[in-house]
């Protein structure tokens, strides 16, 4: 089920200057890879054009052997499937509605009523998503952090090998930041999906995910293990803050505690 993803060359702009430059990155299949990096360097850019949904100024991205751009739009649908920040809110649309219109890209243009593949696929991603309790509830009578699911519960109903997700923790509290990554880990080891994450809470990425690429001012500064990318000094070149990387002591990734405070001047000599 695994997809493979790769961008190569790829200089990314929004119609002024490039916002990003020199992307290559390849995403390995069955894995998760999280992107993180500061505000305006780049990140939904270039999930976006991954997903199709921005035009590269250059570069090419190949999906599972063939140009993106070569493929049809249903097609596509079936292979990657693109959670966006803060989507918009259907008015009166229940979860199980919200869910199933994940199952639009497998349907025929004339289809007026769900397969029996339909039905298992929406049940699925509701299990996955622990939203059967909830499947008949309007979509805005629910919490953030239960709105959230809904709609990786949509993006898993589309049954695709590629994930790209867009800041998925955004307005959830620490406990439904842990389920949604564990969700993520989950797709990733149970059904060989290919994800890409896009993170602000380094330790975080660090912890779910098999690799990270950090982004700068439109650039890859560093891509590996969270080992790897996760360093004093990538930190440093990235965000311009100083950190202590550490591990931790129950499973062994990296761990970075910024330095909150300015040092305590010294005391004037006497
Ligand atoms: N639709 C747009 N039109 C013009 N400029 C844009 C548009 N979208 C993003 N940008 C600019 O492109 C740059 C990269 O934005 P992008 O959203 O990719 O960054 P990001 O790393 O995802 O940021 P954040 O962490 O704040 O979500 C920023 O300077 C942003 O202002």
């Amino acid at each position: 089920m695994s997809v493979e993803i790769s961008a190569k060359g790829l200089t990314l702009g929004h119609g002024g200057d490039p916002v990003a430059q020199d992307i290559d990155l390849s995403l390995t299949p069955g894995e998760v890879t999280a992107l993180v990096g500061p505000n305006g360097s780049g990140k939904s850019t270039l999930l976006r054009a991954l997903a199709r949904l921005h035009t590269p100024d250059s570069g090419a991205i190949v999906l599972d052997g063939r140009d993106l751009d070569a493929y049809k739009p249903r097609e596509l649908a079936r292979k990657l499937s693109f959670l966006t920040q803060s989507p918009l809110i259907p008015a009166g649309v229940t979860v199980r509605e919200l869910v199933a219109y994940g199952r639009h890209p497998h349907q025929g243009v004339l289809a007026r009523s769900t397969s029996e593949e339909d039905r298992e696929a929406v049940g699925w991603a509701l299990d996955a998503t622990r939203l059967h309790p909830l499947a008949d509830r309007p979509l805005d009578q629910l919490s953030g952090g239960e709105r959230q699911r809904a709609w990786i519960a949509m993006a898993l109903a589309q049954r695709t090998g590629l994930l790209l997700l867009d800041e998925p923790t955004t307005f959830l509290d620490i406990r439904y930041q842990i389920e949604v990554l564990r969700l993520v880990r989950k797709l990733a080891d149970e059904h060989g999906i290919t994800v890409a994450v896009v993170l602000h809470e380094l330790n975080q990425a660090a912890a779910y995910a098999d690799s990270m690429a950090v982004l700068a001012d439109g650039r890859i500064v560093a891509r590996g293990t969270p080992a790897e990318a996760l360093t004093v000094d990538t930190i440093k070149a990235a965000f311009g803050i100083d950190t202590t990387v550490t591990q931790d002591p129950h499973t062994g990734v990296p761990t970075c505690l910024p330095t909150w405070r300015e040092p305590e001047p010294a005391p004037a000599a006497p």
